[in-house]
């Protein structure tokens, strides 16, 4: 994917972690938006006359990677926080319901929790930077769930009935589901990424859809309805086409476009058939469709580790 607007460059090793983290060799050193961009040879050579690029140590560009993961959980800690304060503002002044708030929560959080993963740098250690911020939410969840401390606005914005122990169910699973994808899929498997659009706009919007045109109902659960689950499959398939197309765009997936709509179609399915199946106490659509979506994806595009 060589386009103009994509500069391709042999960035020097050590200026390499100064770079956007895009994968491969279409890299945008950081330093283009920061400073001249590097005579490396390929781009205009500078009209002034800058001093020698000097390579710089490898522990001082490891630093400056340790910065960019550091500042984007920061970043994305602070937008997760400001997502369930803005909800909870909207709920309490009753102007969105709170299903509807939960719900728009449910979709919100895991589908901007993904789409910054590329401020994230190129190191090793950059998802487990990214994974801190639903850690920390885990926490949050829990400490609340047990009613060890208490915030009204997080109760309000992401539970059904206002009970402090339904964190510990539907959301907690949630924020799992976000670190286990975090930590084993990252950018740099599509399996991750497809499971979370179904997991967070499929099953999301099924609820919205279904609550509010949802007389027909799936012949054998009565608690679900053919708009809700058909919902499930058109906005779970859009969504994840689009996030994949985000991330190739991006350079982290390489694929097959006519393979890789098929796969998504069947992923789509299977999880939308599992999410319509009666739930039980232990089973919750949190666990089922994304764990689904994890197999069926795995099966179909098999890791396809791209670095
Ligand atoms: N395929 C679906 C999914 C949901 N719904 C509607 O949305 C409501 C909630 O769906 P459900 O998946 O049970 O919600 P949860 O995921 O458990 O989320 P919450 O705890 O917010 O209800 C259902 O009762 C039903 O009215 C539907 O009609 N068809
Ligand atoms: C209501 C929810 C699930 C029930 O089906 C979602 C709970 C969401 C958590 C309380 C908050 C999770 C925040 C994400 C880890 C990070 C979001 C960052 C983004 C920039 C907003």
């Amino acid at each position: 994917m060589g386009t103009s607007a994509v500069f391709i460059l042999p960035a020097p090793a050590a200026a390499a972690h100064t770079r956007l983290s895009l994968p491969g060799r279409h890299v945008l050193p950081l330093r283009t938006f920061l400073s001249p961009p590097v005579n490396s040879g390929v781009w205009p050579k500078p009209v002034t006359k800058s001093p020698p690029f000097h390579f710089r140590p490898a522990a001082v560009a490891g630093g400056v990677e340790l910065l960019q993961d550091a500042g984007a959980a920061a970043v994305v800690m602070a937008g997760a926080y400001a997502l369930v304060s803005t909800f909870n503002y909207l709920t309490q002044r009753n102007l969105i319901e709170q299903s509807l708030s939960r719900k728009l929560v449910h979709i919100l959080s895991g589908l901007l929790f993904v789409g910054f993963w590329p401020i994230f740098s190129t190191s090793t250690e950059a998802r487990y930077f990214a994974s801190l911020v639903p850690l920390v939410n885990c926490l949050r969840l829990v400490i609340h769930g047990f009613s060890l401390a208490t915030d009204e606005g997080l109760i309000q914005s992401v539970t059904r009935e206002g009970k402090p122990e339904e964190l510990l169910r539907g959301p907690l699973y949630y924020v799992l589901v976000l670190i286990l994808c975090a930590l084993v899929f990252w950018r740099e498997s599509p399996v991750g990424v497809i499971s979370l659009a179904m997991m967070c706009g499929g099953d999301g919007v099924a609820d919205i859809m279904g609550r509010r045109f949802g007389d027909l109902k799936i012949p054998y659960n009565q608690q679900k309805s053919w708009a809700g689950s058909i919902s499930m499959f058109v906005v779970g398939f859009v969504i994840s086409i689009g996030m994949l197309y985000y991330f190739s765009v991006l350079g982290y997936f390489k694929l097959d476009w006519i393979c890789t709509i098929k796969r998504v179609a069947l992923v789509s399915l299977v999880a939308t058939v599992v999410e319509s199946l009666p739930t039980t106490e232990i089973m919750d659509d949190n666990i089922s469709v994304p764990l689904t979506s994890m197999l069926v994806a795995y099966l179909s595009f098999g890791y396809q580790f791209y670095h």
